[in-house]
């Protein structure tokens, strides 16, 4: 006798192979416009449904999850961070999480490399000048920037993304250095040739480009605050791929202003898409709408990753990718 197959609903369109995967193996609800849902579209979605396949434009919050259905047992993110999941409700009120980490970490790393030389090697400017027409020819002292081997590169955060970002960085010259909530394992540190600094504003202090790999969450909001962002050399740049919650992006405009901090790389924002104005008119500012895992084979392993939590969840077992409240 077959059993009756789990009820999905996925609150964004997904890539065509994805979609087409979910609805063979499940009763799944998929949307129509691309469009995150509204707050009320979101209420009635969780109404009568055994899993719930939100992304990171949605608020699954303490509110949403308490007007949940009883039927709801999963949600099974669909993307590595799960800042905008209340994890610690959902738990209290026996719905799983999960999310799709490792697949989107080298897509991830390459944009933050993109953003490193876009920053340091000016890029943009050259585009819009080739844009514009306005190329009068090589000249020696034209678009000058600054040499990536020899840098060192402060990596915070150094997790899945961190240590591919390392990797790379190593393959341009570049030293790197690291402060992480645990220190790496000593043969790990030495493979990736990484220096370890416990105090994260010493590290702050001395390094050429930082860059942000850390999650979002109550402990590192405003990590970067005007006052460890004030310790940077006047000459550093930071970059950010990873939550915009992270940088005081308002302290971080003044001071690239002020010509207290020489650039950014940004693909993430501290308000969402309301993205501080007077950080678009600077010219040492690249910002990049938040597309760091933005290849088509990792979107669709990032399906794939959903599908096999789904699927092993209605085996009877754990999803593999599990997200629990102490992980954060
Ligand atoms: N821009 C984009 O498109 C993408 C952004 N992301 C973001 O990148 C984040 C990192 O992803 P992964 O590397 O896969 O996660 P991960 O969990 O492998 O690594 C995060 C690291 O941050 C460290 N950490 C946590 N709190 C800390 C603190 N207070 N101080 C210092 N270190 C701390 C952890 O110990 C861990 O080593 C995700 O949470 C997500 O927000 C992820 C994928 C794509
Ligand atoms: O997966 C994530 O956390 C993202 O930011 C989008 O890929």
């Amino acid at each position: 006798m077959s059993r009756e197959r789990l009820s999905v609903v996925v609150t964004r369109r997904l890539p065509e192979a994805v979609e087409t995967r979910l609805s063979e193996l499940f009763d799944v609800r998929l949307r129509d416009d691309d469009t995150p849902m509204t707050r009320s579209e979101l209420v009635e979605a969780v109404q009568d449904v055994d899993v719930l396949v939100p992304t990171v434009t949605d608020q699954i919050d303490a509110g949403l999850i308490g007007q949940a259905g009883e039927r709801l047992r999963l949600i099974a993110n669909y993307g590595a961070g799960v800042d905008h999941i209340d994890v610690a409700t959902a738990r209290s009120r026996g719905v799983l999480v999960s999310n799709t980490p490792g697949v989107l970490t080298d897509d991830t790393a390459d944009m933050t490399m993109g953003l490193i030389l876009s920053v340091t090697r000016r890029l943009p400017e050259g585009m819009a000048i080739m844009q514009k027409g306005d190329w009068d020819g090589w000249a020696p002292t034209a678009f000058l920037g600054g040499r990536l081997g020899g840098r060192r590169l402060g990596i915070l955060g150094m997790g899945r993304i961190g240590q591919a970002v390392a990797r790379r960085a190593a393959a341009f010259g570049m030293q790197v250095h690291y402060h992480n909530r645990r220190r790496l394992r000593a043969e790990t540190e030495r493979e990736l040739e990484a220096t370890y600094w416990e105090s994260l504003d010493q590290m702050v202090a001395r390094m050429d480009i930082l860059s942000v790999h850390c999650p979002s969450t109550p402990s590192t909001f405003h990590l970067m605050n005007a006052r460890r962002l004030k310790l940077m050399k006047p000459t550093g740049v930071i970059v950010n791929t990873s939550r915009g919650e992270v940088i005081d992006e308002n302290a971080l405009t003044r001071m690239i202003r002020n010509g207290e901090i020489a650039g950014a790389g940004l693909d993430v924002y501290e308000h969402g898409t309301d993205v501080n104005p007077r950080l678009r008119e600077l010219p040492n500012v690249v910002l990049l709408p938040h597309m760091g895992s933005a290849t088509v084979e990792g979107r669709i392993e990032m399906g794939e990753k959903v599908i096999i939590n789904i699927k092993t969840f209605e085996d009877g077992h754990r999803p593999p990718d599990q997200v629990v409240p102490a992980m954060l």
